[in-house]
C-alpha cells in the first residue's frame, strides 16, 4: 500500500492499488471482529459521496472506499477521457470523514490482458438509461461484481441518486447469492435542489442556473401524480407529457426521459396506485452535460 505523497502526514489515508492489498486488510479486519463497509465511487467526491462514508459509518468498524473511473461503463461517444479525476483530493476527503482506507486500482489492475468476463442484469438494467447507454449496466454490473470480490465486505452502500444501478445492483447481489447487504443512501441536493454530482462540474454557470429546474419539475410531476385528479382518472402519460413540456420550456436541450415505474422492479407505471411505491425518474441534456434525478411516489 502507499500514501498518497501530496497529502499532509495527519491525513495520511491508506490507499491500495491493487486487488490482492484490499483483500489482505479487510480479512485481517475480520479476523479481528470487524464488520466491513464498501463504498464504491468514481471519486471526484463531493458531500453527496461524503454521505455514503457517513452511512457507511453507522454500519461498519471499517470503511473502504473504491475510487475507479471504469472504462467499460462509458460507451465509446462519452466523457471517460474528461471525467474529473482529483485522487489527492479526495484522499483528504476521505479521511475527514473518517473512511478507512481508499482502493484506487489502475485499470491494467481490474482488467488484465485477456480479461473476457461480463455481467448482465435482464429486466431492471432494460430502459431509462440501459437503453440511452448501451453496455453502461454491463460495466456497472461486472466491475460492481470485481469490487465486491475483492472487498469482500459485509455491507456495501450505494447512492439513491444513481436509482437504476441501485436496482440492478440489488438484483445482482440476490441473483448471484453474493453476501452483503446492500444499502441505499438519500439524494443529497444543494440548498437549489440540484442533486450533488461530479459532472455538475460540467455545467457552465448559465446551465447552472437552469440545472435546479429539473427538481423542481420532479416535485411538481410528483404531486400531479399522486393527487386526486389522477385519482380521479388522468393517465400518468398525461402528466408525463406535461413535465416534458416544462423541462424543455425551462432551458433544457433534450429531455431523454420521464418515466413513472415501479420502485423496485422498475416496471412501467400506467398510473399512480395509492399503497404501492413507484418512482419518477429523469434524464435531461444540458449544453454537454447530463444529468439525471429521481424521486419517490409514494402516498
Ligand atoms: N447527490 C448524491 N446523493 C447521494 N448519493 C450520491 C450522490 N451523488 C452520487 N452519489 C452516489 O455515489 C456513488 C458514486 O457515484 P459517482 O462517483 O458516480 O458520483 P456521481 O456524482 O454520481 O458522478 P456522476 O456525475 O458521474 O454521475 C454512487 O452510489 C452514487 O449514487
Ligand atoms: C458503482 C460505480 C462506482 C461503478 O463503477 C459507479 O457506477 C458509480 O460511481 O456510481
Ligand atoms: N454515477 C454513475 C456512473 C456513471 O454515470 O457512469
Amino acid at each position: 500500500m502507499t500514501a498518497v505523497s501530496e497529502l499532509p502526514l495527519s491525513l495520511a489515508l491508506p490507499v491500495a492499488r491493487e486487488g490482492a492489498a484490499v483483500r489482505r486488510t479487510v480479512a485481517q479486519w475480520r479476523a479481528e471482529g470487524l464488520r466491513v463497509a464498501l463504498v464504491p465511487t468514481m471519486g471526484a467526491l463531493h458531500d453527496g459521496h461524503v454521505s455514503l462514508v457517513r452511512l457507511a459509518l453507522t454500519q461498519a468498524d471499517r470503511v473502504v472506499v473504491s475510487v475507479f473511473v471504469n472504462p467499460t461503463q462509458f460507451g465509446p461517444s462519452e466523457d471517460f477521457a474528461a471525467y474529473p479525476r482529483t485522487e489527492a483530493a479526495d484522499a483528504v476527503r476521505l479521511s475527514e470523514a473518517g473512511a478507512h482506507l481508499m482502493y484506487a486500482p489502475t485499470v491494467e489492475d481490474m482488467y488484465p490482458p485477456g480479461f473476457a468476463t461480463t455481467i448482465t442484469v435482464e429486466g431492471v438494467s432494460r430502459g431509462l438509461c440501459g437503453d440511452r447507454r448501451p453496455g453502461h449496466f454491463q460495466g456497472v454490473a461486472t466491475v460492481v461484481s470485481k469490487l465486491l470480490m475483492r472487498a469482500q465486505p459485509d455491507v456495501a452502500v450505494f447512492g439513491e441518486k444513481d436509482y437504476q444501478q441501485l436496482q440492478v445492483i440489488r438484483r445482482l447481489v440476490a441473483d448471484l447469492d453474493l453476501p452483503v447487504e446492500v444499502i441505499g443512501a438519500p439524494v443529497v441536493r444543494e440548498d437549489d435542489g440540484l442533486a450533488l454530482s461530479s459532472r455538475n462540474a460540467y455545467l457552465s454557470p448559465g446551465e447552472r442556473a437552469i440545472a435546479p429546474h429539473l427538481h423542481r419539475i420532479l416535485v411538481e410531476v410528483t404531486r400531479a401524480l399522486t393527487s386526486p385528479e389522477t385519482e380521479a382518472g388522468t393517465p400518468a402519460a398525461v402528466i408525463l407529457a406535461r413535465g416534458e413540456v416544462a423541462l424543455r420550456a425551462a432551458g433544457f436541450d433534450d429531455v431523454e426521459y420521464l418515466e413513472l415505474r415501479d420502485a423496485s422492479t422498475l416496471a412501467p407505471q400506467a398510473a399512480f396506485v395509492r399503497g404501492r411505491p413507484a418512482r419518477l425518474l429523469a434524464a435531461v441534456r444540458l449544453g454537454r452535460t447530463r444529468l439525471i434525478d429521481n424521486m419517490a411516489v409514494e402516498a
